[in-house]
């Protein structure tokens, strides 16, 4: 492993799969200008509107976005997270996978993760998400890949933030680096999106990366935003704030290291 840049994409993505696409290349090419070898994008890039719509759309977003996604790869020569989209299930034309996919500079898909933990809650603002009515839930823990150069790298998606027992998972099995791609509610996220990533970051001595949504997607949906890169401290290294954009930050093995020789607490641990 060594030191590199990471981005973590920030977009208001609309229920217009072609719109989102050509946004998100925007924003990849604004962040391998500064420098990005790992760049992620959030949870719903390439559609992020009602869940009949996305349902019924399922197989073209998924085919366009894995597409998308390695030519992406390909031409930035850039190791990339899709940070979820949907995948139809086989037998269940009314479910799709909520699905996060990274891609390396060959344009290989390595690792591929069907998000555990869905989004069944009714938010006190007064929106009500119902997301296993369209979605199957995963069954798996999140893969890990491990790359010669950018450290072990492991999956989730935005809910999954609440269940600290996944991360440890993936900490245990030597991660470096978390992917935790959002659509924080505005409401949720203005509480809870930074303290849940950071402690992820901490417990685990781990770097966080977190692409998110930001703003009005449609009607009354609205995001958090904060995309943000968090080092095994605990520190935010960058956060995108409320528009559009990136956040960029460098990933080090020695900073790694650092903390957790001076906060050894994973070796500590007694009932996991
Ligand atoms: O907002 C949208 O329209 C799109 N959001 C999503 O697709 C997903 C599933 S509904 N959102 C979350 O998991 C939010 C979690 C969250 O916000 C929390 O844990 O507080």
């Amino acid at each position: 492993m060594k030191s590199y840049l990471a981005a973590a994409i920030q977009m208001t993505s609309k229920p217009d799969l072609g719109k989102n696409l050509v946004e998100a290349e925007e924003l990849i090419d604004l962040a391998v200008r500064q420098g990005a070898e790992l760049v992620s994008l959030p949870e719903n890039f390439s559609f992020l509107g009602k869940e009949v719509d996305k349902v019924a759309q399922a197989k073209k977003i998924a085919a366009e976005t894995d597409l998308f996604l390695r030519k992406m790869a390909q031409r930035f020569q850039i190791t990339i997270l899709g940070g979820g989209f949907p995948v139809p299930v086989a037998d269940n034309p009314e479910k799709a996978y909520n699905t996060a996919v990274l891609v390396t500079p060959d344009g290989q898909e390595v690792a591929r993760y069907q998000k555990v933990h869905l989004f069944d809650v009714d938010v006190p603002d007064g929106n009500t998400y119902q997301e296993s009515s369209t979605v199957m839930a995963g069954k798996n823990v999140p893969p890990i890949y491990n790359s010669d150069t950018l450290g072990k790298l492991g999956l989730s998606i935005c809910y999954d933030v609440r269940f600290p027992e996944l991360y440890r998972q993936l900490s245990q099995q030597g991660a470096d680096v978390l992917f935790i791609p959002a659509a924080f509610t505005a409401f949720t996220g203005k509480d809870h999106w930074k303290v849940l990533l950071q402690a992820r970051a901490i417990e685990n001595t781990c770097y966080v990366i977190a692409p998110a949504q930001t703003g009005n997607h449609y009607e009354r949906r609205y995001t958090h935003g904060h995309a943000m890169i968090i080092d095994p401290w605990g520190a935010i290294l960058a956060d995108a704030g409320n528009a559009p954009g990136v956040a960029v930050a460098e990933i080090n093995p020695n900073r790694l290291k650092q903390v957790r020789q001076q906060m050894p607490s994973l070796q500590h641990r007694v009932f996991v």
